[in-house]
């Protein structure tokens, strides 16, 4: 399976990599990048073709990777749509719905959504997969594979849904970041180097992720387990719960839906 990605920015490269790491062979990726210092950096990093010719680099591909910026989509397919020879089309892009890609390509029908994390470059990711009712078997099963090689997938039935996945998922890790940014900062005030205080921090996501994860308990169980009558950790919970933290994180990631909806408004104009 040969694979163009349109635009080489971040989210292409954590997948590039992904699929390296997975056992793709560089030749089976292409790039389509319009920015000649991405395409240097793509080509010594990862070692795969990299091109600003649109009609060269979906030349010879099987399926056509869209990880350009929303905002840049709807030029792009206007441009890509007399080139294509029915290829499998899979958009990564935020925000704008099956339908409006499909219009803009010229009643394109084989178009996979997916929303995937930047996790995906050390094929940790996660993927929310949609696929309108003209997708046949064979490209769900394509378009699956290719994110499964580098993290785990799921789909949802209705496109409705990848509002939440971008906003859980998509846009997760940066939450888990500005989370991990907190600790380190107050190891720091608290006399830690940051070294130190890096690896407490990042080590502390794993293994309390890990252990989630092969757990039967629920995390409010895990965390009732970490919190000892009159101790620490009861401390710094109730001093949390006082400043309303987790109705702050839950109105934030709602934003992140609503955000995501207006987008799919603001597209679905064009
Ligand atoms: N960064 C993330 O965590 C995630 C991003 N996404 C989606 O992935 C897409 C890409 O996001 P990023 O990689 O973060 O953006 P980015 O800005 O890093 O990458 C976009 C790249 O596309 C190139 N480009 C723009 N127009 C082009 C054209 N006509 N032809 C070829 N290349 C072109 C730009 O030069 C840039 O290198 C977005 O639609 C975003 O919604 C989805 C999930 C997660
Ligand atoms: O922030 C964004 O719009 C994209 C979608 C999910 C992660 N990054």
């Amino acid at each position: 399976m040969n694979i163009t990605f349109i635009g080489g920015g971040n989210m292409a490269s954590a997948l590039i990599s992904g699929l390296l790491q997975q056992g793709f062979a560089a030749e089976q990726l292409q790039v389509v990048e319009i920015n000649a210092e991405s395409r240097e950096k793509l080509k010594l990093e990862f070692g795969v073709w990299a091109t600003h010719d649109l009609a060269d680099g979906i030349a010879k591909s099987d399926v056509v990777l869209l990880s350009v910026k929303p905002q840049q989509l709807y030029e792009l397919a206007q441009e890509l749509a007399p080139l294509l020879r029915d290829q499998l089309m899979i958009s990564i892009a935020a925000g704008i719905r099956a339908s409006d890609i499909m219009r803009w390509l010229g009643d394109y029908g084989r178009v996979v959504r997916a929303m995937p994390s930047t996790p995906s470059l050390v094929r940790l990711g996660v993927t929310g997969l949609y696929a309108t009712s003209s997708v046949n078997e064979q490209d769900r099963r394509n378009a699956e594979s290719i994110l499964a090689a580098v993290g785990s997938t799921l789909w949802v039935e209705e496109e409705e849904m990848l509002h939440a996945v971008t906003a859980i998922s998509g846009s997760g890790p940066a939450y888990v970041f500005y989370f991990i940014e907190s600790m380190q900062q107050a190891g720091i005030e608290l006399g830690l180097t940051p070294i130190q205080a890096r690896q407490l921090s990042l080590q502390t996501f794993v293994g309390a992720s890990k252990l989630a994860s092969m757990s039967d308990e629920d995390v409010v169980t895990l965390r009732a387990r970490v919190s000892s009558k009159g101790g620490t950790t009861e401390l710094a919970i109730q001093a949390m719960e006082e400043s309303d933290i987790k109705c702050k994180i839950m109105a934030a990631i709602h934003a992140a839906s609503v955000r995501s909806h207006e987008m799919s408004d603001e597209f679905g104009r064009k």
